[in-house]
């Protein structure tokens, strides 16, 4: 057996028959022919943590929702996060199903497109990345880093350039506050006309928070959430969006689901369920 093949994470077809209906159309057609197929997915604890703290990485999922993950990731033509999550994670962004490519499939069939939110260029890769790393073994496929900068430092450039990955470069607005406010409908056109029919978003906390804003919670088609057994206190990187206020000024809930399903899995729950609009 081959290492690749040992390194490889199994989801049993018993297990997969309940995520189908959840997954994007295998014919690879789109709910919206100028938009990918957009799975908002994440791990998080009972107190809506994703980690314990900001740079840290936090193992939720057991092995079974871990491995569903990776399944999910196979079923995806992208996996997006943001640079906090490149920063604090090194992750290899790739899916170790067996059968995938790099995992006793061909080529990288099955490899997802990492996609990497960094408007002011912070994600500090170099060859030593883990994600790069896996490229180098046929193991998963260069990023797409979306940014502001125009001209991205020559290192980073030849480094990219090296590997198949680039640099996209979008108009990011900044608020006053001087953090930026990227449009989720736009950048996700812009994945969908660069060939990716499905998306899944994984995070971190910012990322999830503005996708969940009233004017672009539309764009999520599925929502696959694990939750795991624990609580992880206060001082975690939480999703939490911003509170909506009702047309009578009262406070409401900042977004909701319909269709839901809850699938034990372990020690987990995994939520499948669609924006309620
Ligand atoms: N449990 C899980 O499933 C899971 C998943 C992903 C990340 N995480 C964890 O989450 C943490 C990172 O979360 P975070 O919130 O700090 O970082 P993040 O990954 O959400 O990245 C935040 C940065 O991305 C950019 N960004 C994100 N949304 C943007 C927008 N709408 N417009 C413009 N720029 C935008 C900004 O530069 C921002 O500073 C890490 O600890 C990571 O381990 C956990
Ligand atoms: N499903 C899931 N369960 C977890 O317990 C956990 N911590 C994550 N975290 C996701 C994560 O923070 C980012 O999506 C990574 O950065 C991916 O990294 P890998 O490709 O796995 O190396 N995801």
């Amino acid at each position: 057996m081959s290492s690749s093949s040992r390194d490889a994470l199994h989801f049993p077809e018993s297990d997969r028959t309940f995520l189908e209906p959840s997954l994007p159309p295998q014919d690879g057609s789109t709910p919206r022919p100028d938009l990918p197929f957009t799975t908002l997915t994440f791990a998080t604890s009972l107190d809506s943590s994703l980690s314990l703290a900001p740079g840290t990485r936090t193992a939720l999922s057991g092995p079974q929702s871990k491995a569903m993950t990776h399944y999910l990731r196979s079923r995806h033509d992208g996996i997006l996060i943001g640079v906090g999550t490149a920063v604090a994670d090194d992750p290899g962004l790739n899916c170790r199903i067996a059968g995938v490519g790099g995992y006793g499939g061909e080529g990288l069939h099955g490899q997802p497109r990492p996609i990497v939110i960094d408007p002011s260029l912070k994600w500090d890769f170099s060859e030593g990345s883990k994600l790069f790393q896996m490229c180098r073994e046929g193991r998963g496929r260069a990023p797409w880093i979306v940014t502001t900068v125009q001209e991205p430092p020559a290192e980073k450039a030849a480094l990219m350039e090296a590997y198949g990955g680039r640099f996209i470069t979008m108009n990011i607005p900044s608020s006053d506050s001087g953090s930026c406010r990227m449009d989720w409908r736009e950048l996700l056109r812009v994945l969908r006309s660069n060939g990716l029919r499905s998306v899944m978003i994984e995070g971190g906390a910012r990322v999830i928070n503005s996708l969940l804003e009233p004017s672009y919670m539309a764009l999520v088609d599925r929502v696959i959430l694990t939750i795991a057994p624990t609580w992880l206190g206060q001082g975690g990187v939480v999703v939490s969006p911003a509170r909506r206020l009702g047309e009578d000024g009262e406070p409401m809930s900042a977004a909701r689901l319909k269709n839901v399903q809850w699938y034990p899995f372990g020690e987990d729950v995994v939520l499948c369920g669609e924006m309620k609009i």
